[in-house]
């Protein structure tokens, strides 16, 4: 089985590659039967030369492999035929912008297999950067409160190589003593939470942070039952509030009231209660200052996202009287970072995390039969058609919705 680490063509340019040279060459040592060969490129974070002190071969033409491992969309023109390849497609949630390649993957009889797509026995996907984002946004807000401030100037995260480095800027400035509130408990939380952590804020109960006062910054890690309440009263568990959103409403105003910088970390379940209203912010009680919504659903449940931001332009003011965008030093404004490819701003530790990713869950499937049917399930593409899991997409393809 013969491998291609593919260039990026996507703009504007992702620098992430699915494997490092490091673990490339751990991926040859695990199966030395496999052959690796990367297509030469001048964006990605790794240069040519480091896969070639790796031992691999870096070559302009990598059609003589079978399968063809990126990161973002392949431009249709450069979609080679009868191939596997591997990437976010964005298109199994029925993007119109995708409609295109899904059709052009089909007609160039290409098997597709998503990223998003590769899940585990349970469900649960196996491929994901919700903690580079969680570490990326986290940092960004820290940014985000010092221009609006002017109480330091931190660079952009993209050009630091990695997270050490980011902590390393956080840890040389002096934070207030401010309340900050991170919501979620999954792999973006998590990220978040690892750097503040790493900056040696104290964590403390709910109680004490909505009750008491402190000398020192303070963070609080909420979950869905600390920032939402039953409407009967009754105290139930997280899967009865997944299962049954319509019978909650938001107890979100308590943390608001104390809170001067928010990370936004959750995942938010389809009907679930919003976390705060654009009426909320209008409230004297609403006293969150800048607001880091690494979850980044717009004109939803933290309704001062009104759009997401890109990393050239990340940061953006909300006004709460006129609910509309302003410049995000105005005094009017909450100050809001919502970054929707927080992962890109990190791409040598997100290529580290996505080859272990990927030589743990996929690569095996290729030499064991694929006995847990990681391929099977992941696939979109077969013989110019849908795979039945993804027949649902027959419609899209055909341009009827
Ligand atoms: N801005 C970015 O660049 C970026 C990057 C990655 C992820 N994200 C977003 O961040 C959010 C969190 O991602 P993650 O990787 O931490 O997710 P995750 O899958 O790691 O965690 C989700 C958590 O939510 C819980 N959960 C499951 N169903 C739920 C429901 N109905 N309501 C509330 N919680 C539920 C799960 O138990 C889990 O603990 C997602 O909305 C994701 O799209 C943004």
């Amino acid at each position: 089985m013969k491998f291609a680490i593919i260039k990026e063509r996507k703009n504007p340019p992702d620098r992430r590659v699915v494997f490092s040279p490091l673990k490339l060459a751990e991926a040859k040592k695990q199966f030395p039967e496999a052959v690796f060969k990367v297509e030469s490129s001048d964006i990605r974070v790794f240069p040519d030369t480091e896969y070639k002190n790796a031992g691999f071969e870096v070559a302009q033409d990598v059609s003589d492999c079978d399968v063809m491992i990126g990161v973002k969309e392949v431009p249709i023109e450069s979609l080679i035929p009868n191939k596997k390849y591997f990437f976010f497609s964005h298109t199994i949630k029925k993007q119109p912008y995708n409609r295109k390649l899904l059709k052009a993957i089909l007609e160039k009889n290409i098997e597709l297999y998503d990223h998003e797509t590769i899940v585990g026995p349970k469900g649960f996907r196996l491929i994901g950067f919700g903690r580079y984002a969680g570490i990326v946004g986290a940092y960004n807000g820290f940014r985000a409160w010092g221009l609006k401030y002017n109480s330091w100037n931190l660079p952009k995260a993209g050009p630091l190589p990695n997270q050490a480095a980011l902590i390393k800027e956080l840890n040389a400035i002096k934070i207030p003593n401010i309340k900050i509130l991170l919501t979620g408990s999954g792999k973006v939380a998590k990220g978040s939470q690892e750097m503040l952590d790493a900056m040696h804020i104290k964590s403390v109960s709910v109680d004490d942070y909505l009750n008491e006062e402190y000398n020192e910054p303070v963070y609080c890690k909420i979950d869905v039952l600390d920032y939402n309440k039953r409407k009967d009263g009754r105290v139930l568990n997280n899967t009865d509030l997944y299962k049954n959103p319509e019978n909650y409403e938001s107890d979100f105003m308590r943390f608001a009231k104390v809170t001067d910088y928010y990370i936004a970390g959750h995942f938010y379940g389809d009907g679930a209660p919003f976390l705060y209203t654009r009426a909320d912010v209008k409230s004297r009680n609403f006293n969150i200052k800048v607001v880091a919504d690494v979850s980044c659903d717009v004109d939803g449940p933290v309704a001062t996202t009104l759009r997401a931001s890109t990393i050239a332009d990340p940061i953006y003011g909300y006004n709460p009287q006129t609910e509309t965008e302003i410049d995000f030093k105005d005094d009017k404004a909450i100050t809001v970072m919502a970054v929707d490819n927080l992962p890109c701003e990190l791409p040598q530790d997100a290529s580290e995390g996505f080859g272990d990713m990927f030589l743990k869950h996929v690569i095996p499937a290729f030499f064991n039969n694929d006995k847990d049917g990681i391929l099977n399930g992941a696939q979109i593409t077969k013989k110019g058609k849908l795979t039945e899991r993804f027949s649902y997409l027959q419609d899209y393809v055909d341009g009827k919705e």
